[in-house]
């Protein structure tokens, strides 16, 4: 540590955001998010870790057969969706980690336009069976998930609220971009023990689980759990910072969207994962607008990122299937689906 300079991330309670104690609040969120980009948020209504690491836990310790049957199909030919769902580790990647990815419920059917892009990022969520265990309880995950995708997605707004108004924006400048449904992703992650890491996953002393990187999206609230440590942030100072786990605390950091739209005032910053517990559970939930919603914009006093001409409509859908099938998973996608002769955006 130099100069004295406390090095742990701002700890912000967004029940500061009722009442008097607002203004304050939004000053200390712009400062925290405008330097580190990333903080420690408590208060967030339905946020319960015990919970949620308990049927995060339980996801995972169903039979691989399960897990397999509701797999992402580029991982399970015999599977019929793409997008949502899960995927297993791949074996001999820097990235060694399996998952589970859910979607906003969709309350209204979607009329999405007819090709493979909106096709593929509205795809409807899939939800696992326990073989073993009684049907009661695989409802009471999916309702327990849905609802913690709701609690999210709110305290998300609440914070783009704050976050418009620190800079004199309307309140709800953000709002229109997630009605009525968005893409966000929920997804639940285990990190397994690996005992023989490739090479390319060590730095000096330390293996990597996840390679550093800034969330491509507008904000990230992730859930990290006491027993798993292993999240660094990008200081600064330009050092690597461990971020322990802070008990009813969500870790919040801003995405390259959210940065870009804010002309680059509000700082994505990379983080990574390393293996320091041998296992690992994590939740990240990824707020990101709706297909068709037009994201060249720009908060006031920034210079727009994303486009040079502020006229012209960037719609979301579209610019992030573009960038996902250059993923190595989705690069046969379009070749895969791409029959009917539907268009591909
Ligand atoms: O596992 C974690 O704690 C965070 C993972 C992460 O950074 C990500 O999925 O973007
Ligand atoms: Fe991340």
């Amino acid at each position: 540590m130099e100069g004295g300079e406390v090095r742990e991330l701002p700890v912000i309670d967004i029940r500061l955001a009722k009442g008097s104690t607002r203004p304050a609040l939004v000053k200390q969120l712009k400062d925290a998010l405008t330097t580190v980009g990333f903080i420690y948020l408590a208060g967030v209504d339905g946020f319960d870790e015990v919970e949620l690491l308990r049927l995060t836990r339980w996801f995972f310790s169903l039979p691989m057969e399960s897990r397999m049957k509701i797999s992402k199909k580029c991982f399970n030919s015999n599977c019929d969706f793409e997008y949502r769902g899960y995927f297993p580790v791949i074996p001999g990647a820097i990235s060694h980690k399996e998952g589970f990815e859910i979607g906003a419920v969709q309350d209204q059917p979607q009329n999405p336009p007819n090709c493979i892009a909106a096709k593929f990022l509205n795809e409807p969520n899939q939800w696992p069976t326990d073989p073993f265990g009684d049907t009661a309880f695989n409802e009471y995950f999916k309702t327990w998930m849905e609802t913690y995708h709701h609690n999210m997605t709110e305290a998300s707004l609440e914070l783009l609220r704050l976050i418009s108004e620190g800079f004199d924006a309307p309140s709800e400048f953000f709002t229109s971009l997630f009605t009525p449904t968005h893409l966000s992703t929920l997804r639940l992650i285990r990190y397994p023990p690996r005992h023989d890491p490739p090479e390319s996953a060590r730095d000096g002393d330390y293996v990597i689980q996840t390679a550093e990187h800034k969330d491509s999206v507008m904000i990230t609230l992730l859930a990290t759990f006491k027993e798993y440590p292993g999240l660094q942030v990008r200081w600064t100072d330009d050092s690597l910072m461990d971020v322990p786990h802070r008990p009813g605390h969500l870790v919040v950091n801003i995405g390259s969207l959210l940065a870009a739209i804010s002309g680059g005032t509000l700082k994505a910053t990379s983080h990574r994962i390393v293996d320091v517990c041998g296992e690992r559970f994590s939740v990240p939930y990824f707020l990101e607008p709706r297909y068709d919603a037009n994201i060249n914009q720009c908060l006031p006093g920034g210079t727009p990122a994303l486009c040079d001409d502020p006229g012209h409509k960037v719609y979301y859908g579209p610019w992030v299937f573009e960038k996902i099938t250059k993923f190595a998973e989705y690069k046969d996608l379009i070749t895969r689906v791409g029959n009917g002769g539907v268009a591909v955006v």
